[in-house]
């Protein structure tokens, strides 16, 4: 059994707080819409579909406590506390898309007069439950598809080597995850040399958290600094570089964490196939292009600061060149 993100069962949910890892392995509880906010926010839940999936349990969590007489009173808390949960953060999208597949589901239920407020209540929840199932499923799909696509560029019996970046496993998803979802099929299916995977700075979800899954379920790997991806790929043959996405746009363009643009770039350069891997639930078909993507900027202190022990010498930080910007950048999608 790979690691548990999200714990959830009948109505009471538990997450992973990814802040301590991966030195310490504690599950906070959560209690409703304001502790799912605060967790996605503060980022000891994080990931594009996780943070869709907590984000929508803790609404479940705190409906599921609440009596309603009316079902308009129902589908107008349901709304509110949506829209509240998808300004937790920007750039993934797949919170907005969970809000917007569920308000309309509510406004279809609510529109039904042959359902009670409380049938309402019921079904509603567990259409947010059935989320986690779904993730999971999706997970294991994308798996697939993508170790059969890069294998099928690779000679019968070949052993391939991949190149991540950030974290798109179990800590990410529901279980099991996107891009390292491919990793996890490729192991399985004995075809898999290695996988190496970026620190990811400055917040290290691949020094902290995928190294702590690979770990976990034995898979060969190397964790690489930032630096060393355009050396790795003159000198270690990778097969194929996979990595995750928090916004695909209609055009393909696709946003993900900072460093995954040069990764591609350097990607290009080495002729190295580059793969997203991602569900469906990452597409935002209302964005033509990357250039719409609201980009996450997140306090400096986040770079300049490990465990609360400063590692960048202070500065004035109004200077353009001594800001700390955490940002996402997005990828051209490279055609052809
Ligand atoms: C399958 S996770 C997708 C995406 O989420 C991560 O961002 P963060 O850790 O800031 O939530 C990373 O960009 C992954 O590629």
């Amino acid at each position: 059994m790979t690691l548990q993100a999200i714990r959830y069962e009948n109505g009471t949910l538990e997450v992973l707080d990814q802040l301590l890892l991966p030195k310490e392995s504690k599950y906070i509880p959560i209690l409703g819409v304001e502790d799912g906010w605060k967790v996605i926010n503060k980022m000891q839940v994080r990931g594009a579909p996780a943070i869709a999936i907590v984000g929508c349990l803790s609404l479940a969590v705190e409906i599921s406590k609440e009596e309603f007489e009316k079902k308009k009173a129902l589908r107008r808390e349901v709304e509110g506390k949506l829209n509240y949960l998808i300004s937790a953060r920007p750039t993934a999208v797949n919170m907005k898309q969970a809000a917007d597949h569920l308000i309309s589901y509510i406004n279809s239920l609510d529109n039904d007069e042959s359902i009670s407020a409380q049938e309402m209540q019921a079904r509603f929840v567990a259409a947010i439950e059935a989320m986690l199932e779904k993730d999971i499923s999706d997970n294991r799909s994308i798996g697939e598809f993508g170790a059969k696509a890069i294998l099928n560029s690779v000679m019968d019996g070949e052993q391939v080597r991949i190149l991540t970046h950030c974290n798109t496993g179990s800590l990410a998803t529901a279980y099991f995850g996107t891009a390292l979802g491919v990793v996890r099929c490729l192991h399985s299916a004995s075809r898999l040399e290695n996988c190496y995977f970026t620190e990811t700075r400055p917040y290290n979800q691949g020094a902290r958290l995928t190294a702590y899954e690979l770990i976990h379920d034995k898979i060969p790997s190397t964790l690489v600094c930032d630096s060393t991806v355009a050396y790795l790929m003159k000198t270690a043959q990778i097969s194929a570089v996979v990595v995750g996405a928090d916004r695909v746009a209609s055009n393909g363009d696709t946003a993900n964490k900072i460093g995954t643009y040069q990764i591609a770039v350097v990607a290009k350069h080495h002729e190295v196939p580059f793969y997203v891997a991602a569900p469906l639930t990452s597409i935002d078909f209302s964005v033509n292009t990357g250039d719409n993507i609201v980009i996450e900027e997140r306090p400096q202190i986040e770079m300049t600061h490990i465990n609360n022990l400063r590692i960048a010498s202070p500065g004035n930080t109004n200077c353009k060149h001594s800001m700390y910007l955490y940002k996402y950048y997005f990828i051209q999608w490279h055609k052809g």
